[in-house]
């Protein structure tokens, strides 16, 4: 039988999560998800502007001066990053549904390469916007 509560002096009361270090396969997955609670966002994002240039001519021209300002650049950039990343980890998933990176050597190694793929992404994706 286990000893009282009042006796387990040694068992961890809390956490501390500033001490809590995430592997990097747990990274992997939290941006996945971020990054596609984002790209459902863009898609609001994204039919509002198409919605703006369709109106009228005058609002095809407030459209794009909207997408030539800094802060717009910058929204679409990060739009176009989240979606990157949320498709090049897609990929990864559906691969691990298919049985491959699945140990923690080689699901580390897809991670590895899937921040990488997405950084070469996003820079392109900088180049586009900018
Ligand atoms: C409009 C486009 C998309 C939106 C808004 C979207 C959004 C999401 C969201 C919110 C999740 C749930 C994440 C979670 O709860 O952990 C998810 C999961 C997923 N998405 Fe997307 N997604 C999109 C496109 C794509 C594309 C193009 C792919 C293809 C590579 C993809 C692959 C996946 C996979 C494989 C999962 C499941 C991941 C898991 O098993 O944890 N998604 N998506």
């Amino acid at each position: 039988m286990s000893k009282p509560v009042k006796e387990r002096k040694s068992r961890p009361v809390n956490l501390d999560l500033q001490t809590v270090s995430f592997p990097i396969t747990a990274i992997a997955s939290i941006l996945h998800r971020v990054s596609g609670v984002i790209t459902f966002v863009a898609i609001g994002i994204l039919l509002w502007l198409l919605s703006i240039s369709l109106e009228s001519p005058l609002g095809f021209k407030e459209a794009s001066d909207l997408v030539s300002g800094f802060f717009m650049k910058f929204v679409l950039w990060g739009i176009a990053t989240a979606l990157a990343y949320h498709i090049v980890g897609g990929i990864r998933h559906l691969m691990m549904d298919l049985g491959y990176f699945e140990e923690l050597d080689t699901g580390a190694l897809s991670a590895k390469v899937a921040f990488a793929a997405t950084a070469v992404l996003s820079l392109l994706a900088g180049v586009l916007v900018w």
